[in-house]
């Protein structure tokens, strides 16, 4: 990939089983940009950052993330495309019977880190970043929506990602704390990470005005202009 590109997709068609969601996608995303991802429901969103962290195939086309062609992803190659990924997803909520610091020890353990001594120091940065750091041995339940949705952050910055995909990340925060989030994802592109955030909710968009992709009749609309 050339220069600061982190995903590219040319020309990809998008499939769930047999049905084509997207055709003739084309997405550009650089580093250290911040892009919402908007269309209504059954657009084709997930799917497309399904493509992104090599849950669906590329079939024709071409697409390549964090440096990685898709079209030849093998299965061995997904754990360390996915190292290159920050995902924050409804779906991958924080284990509830640990700690916040067995949550993200968790995932470390699970993505080849051993040594505990950079283990428990890269814990303790990424939670500084989201404004934690005092709650490294709280359970789950002890902490409101949206610094359980903070942690979730955390955890995905953890392996220093080129980009964070993002899924509803504010869904089920009240405004106010959706707000919080946003600045936080905000600040992370700032300082070089790439954030890719699909939503539905457009006061956030008005608030926080930035590039706009949007998956309508089965296309994806790249830099869509919100008025
Ligand atoms: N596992 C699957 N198998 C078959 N079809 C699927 C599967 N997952 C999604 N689809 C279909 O693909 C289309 C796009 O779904 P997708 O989840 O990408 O939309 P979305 O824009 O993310 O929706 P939402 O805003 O509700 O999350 C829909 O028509 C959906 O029914």
């Amino acid at each position: 990939m050339i220069g600061n590109t982190i995903i590219r997709l040319h020309n990809v068609d998008i499939y769930q089983q047999n049905h084509l969601v997207l055709s003739d996608v084309n997405l550009h995303i650089d580093k250290g940009e911040f892009v919402f991802l908007i269309g209504q429901t059954g657009s084709g969103k997930s799917s497309l950052m399904k493509v992104i962290y090599g849950e669906i195939g590329v079939g024709s086309g071409e697409g390549h993330a964090g440096g990685f062609d898709l079209k030849k992803l093998s299965e061995k190659d997904i754990p360390y495309l996915r190292r290159k990924l920050g995902i924050v997803f409804q779906d991958f909520q924080l284990l509830t019977d640990r700690t916040v610091e067995d949550n993200l020890q968790f995932v470390m353990k699970a993505t080849g880190w051993k040594d505990n001594k950079l283990i428990n120091e890269r814990i303790r940065d990424v939670l500084e970043k989201v404004g934690l750091r005092s709650k490294v041995k709280k359970m789950p339940h002890e902490l409101s929506g949206g610094e359980q949705q903070r942690v979730v952050v955390a955890r995905a910055l953890l392996n220093d990602p080129e980009i964070i995909l993002a899924d509803e990340p504010t869904g089920h925060l009240d405004p106010e704390t959706s707000e919080e989030v946003m600045l936080l994802l905000k600040e992370i592109s700032r300082s070089g990470t790439a954030v890719l955030m699909a939503t539905h909710n457009y006061h956030l968009i008005r608030t926080f005005p930035s590039r706009i992709i949007k998956c309508e009749n089965g296309r994806v609309i790249e830099d869509v202009t919100m008025v």
